[in-house]
Parts: structure tokens; C-alpha cells; sequence
């Protein structure tokens, strides 16, 4: 348990498009300068989830505080503290990124140094500053989504939603994004809530992840933690075909959790990966059985997901 502050608490929040309950019952408390991933598929939620917690969308049901407010009844305070930055590029591409930014702190209400100041800012955590003359139309899809980063930090939030910010990106823009959001958490202490269907990213990002599905949370840990609870070891072996003999003895073998055969591949589940493949492959060898491949997989929030769910995230 964290002995951090907690900024943002939500009791069963709701939110339902006609008879389709898109976000349903929602428990959650966000701690101040934590990277919290909201692992889910496509279709699961978690852009009406954050749209709630930005004050763009009025709850149906339950209720939140952000940094101290009531979402619902003190949404305009709520406003100041937090910032969103959208799948879609809200960019006009025949600007700069100087003139796009301006455009935006003069919607903040920004003017004169400060917004000099603020603008400069912005680009250098976006690392385009040697980019700031050119017209955004000319940028590749990775440099607007971090110009769009840009635009969401000019208010200073103490609260910055992500939405799937890396969908589309190439590798090095997605770098930059990941030492962005590390630089804000370092230097700011900003509470960075990251939504992704990518596990990989939660996994390498996130200080906690809520498994997320069907407008709900399924679990919401550490990632270690998660992966200690849910996680799945597995060794998996190829052969040219399994005797039965095989199949029946194998559970017998130490650390095997339990396996299963699905054509001939043998997929043997353990919590002691090592010590399992060590015994699996000398009595395999004892027993002069050709193999024709072997692999074996860490646990990961992919396994997790499926564990929680019953499905995979990308299905
Ligand atoms: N304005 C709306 N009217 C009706 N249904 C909506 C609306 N917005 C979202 N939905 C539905 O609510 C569900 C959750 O959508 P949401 O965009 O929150 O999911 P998501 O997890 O962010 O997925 P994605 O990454 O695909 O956007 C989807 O089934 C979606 O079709």
C-alpha cells in the first residue's frame, strides 16, 4: 500500500450511450505522481473512462474528486488541474508548431512572457524545438502526436490524461514520448494516467496497471504484482507427434502446474520456468523422444489479460 497522496478517487463511476453501459461502476484511487496504465482492448472504455475524468463528458452515475474537487460539481476548478490529450490530432497543419501552440495558450488565456516562456517549455520536454518554425503539415505522424503533447502540457496540469498517444507512432517518436511523460513525473511530479492496448508499453511505463475491460476494472497492481498473481509460465514443445505415454507422464514431472496438448504441441504451465525446463528436456533426452522445437515464455500482462478475461487484448 502507498503511503503517497491520493489525487484522484472515483466511486462507482458510470457512464451509459442509451441502453450500452460503456463505463460501469468504476472504483478507483489515483496516487499524486504515478504513471497509472489503463490496460484494456479496443472497445473497452477507457476513453469515456478519462473523457469523465476531464470534465468532457458528465457521468451517469457515481461520483469522483481530482485534486481535492468534485467532478461534478466543481468541474470548472476540476478543468484547470487537468489536461487531455486525444487520440484524434486537434494540430492545423498549415501553422507551425510555434503558431499552433500560441493558438492554444491563447485559448489558455496566456499572454505576453509567460506564454513566451510556456511555449518554449512545451517544445523542449516535446524535444521539437529545432522543429517549432515548420509547418505541422510537413511533420511525420509521430512529431504531431508529440506537438499534440505539447498542446496538453501549455496549462501545466497537475493531471495529464494520455490517450493511446503511441497508436501509429514510429519507434523514435515514441521514445521521445516515453522521456517526456518520464521527465514530467521526474521534474514536475505530474500524475500521468496512460491508456494502451500495447502491453508491452504498460509494462515498461506504468508504476501500476488497471486491467481494464468491458467498462470495468478487473485488477488494478503493481505490474510485478500482477504478473506474480495472474501470470503464466509456459514451456512450449514441438513434436513430430506425442506418444501417449508422454502426454500421461509429464504431470508427474517436478514444478509441471499443469499442461495441456493441442496438435503436437505439448504446453506444460509452471511457476518455476527454469526448474521445469530442466526437468522436461533431461527426461525427454532419458527417454530418446525427438523434439522438434522448444520455447519458453515469461509471464507477461498479455497472460494476465487473457487469465482475467478469457481473451487476448488484440483478439
Ligand atoms: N458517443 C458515443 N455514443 C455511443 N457509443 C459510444 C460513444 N462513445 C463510445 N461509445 C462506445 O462505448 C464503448 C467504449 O468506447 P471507448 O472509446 O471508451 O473505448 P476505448 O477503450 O477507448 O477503445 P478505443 O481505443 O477503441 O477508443 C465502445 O463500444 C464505443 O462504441
Amino acid at each position: 500500500m502507498s503511503t503517497r497522496d491520493i489525487l484522484i478517487s472515483t466511486y462507482g463511476l458510470t457512464k451509459k450511450f442509451d441502453s450500452f453501459t460503456a463505463v460501469n461502476g468504476v472504483d478507483l484511487d489515483i496516487y499524486e505522481g504515478e504513471v497509472l496504465g489503463l490496460l484494456g482492448p479496443n472497445g473497452a472504455g477507457k476513453t469515456t473512462l478519462i473523457s469523465m475524468l476531464t470534465t468532457i463528458l458528465p457521468p451517469d452515475g457515481g461520483s469522483a474528486t481530482v485534486c481535492g474537487y468534485d467532478l461534478t460539481k466543481e468541474s470548472s476548478k476540476v478543468k484547470q488541474m487537468v489536461s487531455l490529450v486525444p487520440q484524434d490530432l486537434a494540430l492545423y497543419l498549415t501553422l507551425t508548431a510555434e503558431e499552433n501552440l500560441s493558438f492554444f495558450a491563447n485559448l489558455y488565456g496566456l499572454k505576453g512572457r509567460e506564454k513566451r516562456s510556456r511555449i518554449k517549455e512545451v517544445l523542449k520536454i516535446a524535444q521539437l524545438e529545432d522543429w517549432a518554425n515548420r509547418k505541422v503539415g510537413a511533420y511525420s505522424g509521430g512529431m504531431k502526436r508529440r506537438l499534440n503533447l505539447a498542446v496538453g502540457l501549455l496549462n501545466r496540469p497537475k493531471v495529464l490524461f494520455l490517450d493511446e498517444p503511441t497508436v501509429g507512432v514510429d519507434p523514435q517518436s515514441r521514445n521521445h514520448i516515453f522521456d517526456s511523460i518520464q521527465y514530467l513525473v521526474e521534474e514536475f511530479q505530474m500524475t500521468v494516467i496512460y491508456t494502451t492496448h500495447y502491453m508491452e508499453e504498460a509494462q515498461e511505463l506504468c508504476d501500476r496497471v488497471a486491467i481494464y475491460d468491458k467498462g470495468k476494472i478487473l485488477d488494478l497492481e503493481e505490474t510485478d504484482t500482477l504478473l506474480q498473481k495472474y501470470g503464466e509460465k509456459q514451456l512450449v514443445l514441438d513434436f513430430k507427434s506425442i506418444p501417449d505415454w508422454l502426454v500421461q507422464h509429464i504431470s508427474s514431472l517436478p514444478y509441471v502446474d499443469s499442461h495441456h496438448v493441442i496438435d503436437n504441441k505439448l504446453t506444460i504451465h509452471s511457476s518455476n520456468l527454469l526448474g521445469v525446463t530442466e526437468n522436461v528436456l533431461s527426461w525427454i533426452r532419458t527417454n530418446q523422444i525427438p523434439v522438434e522445437s522448444f520455447n519458453v515464455h515469461e509471464s507477461d500482462l498479455e497472460s494476465v489479460f487473457l487469465k482475467l478475461t478469457g481473451k487476448k487484448l488484440r483478439d
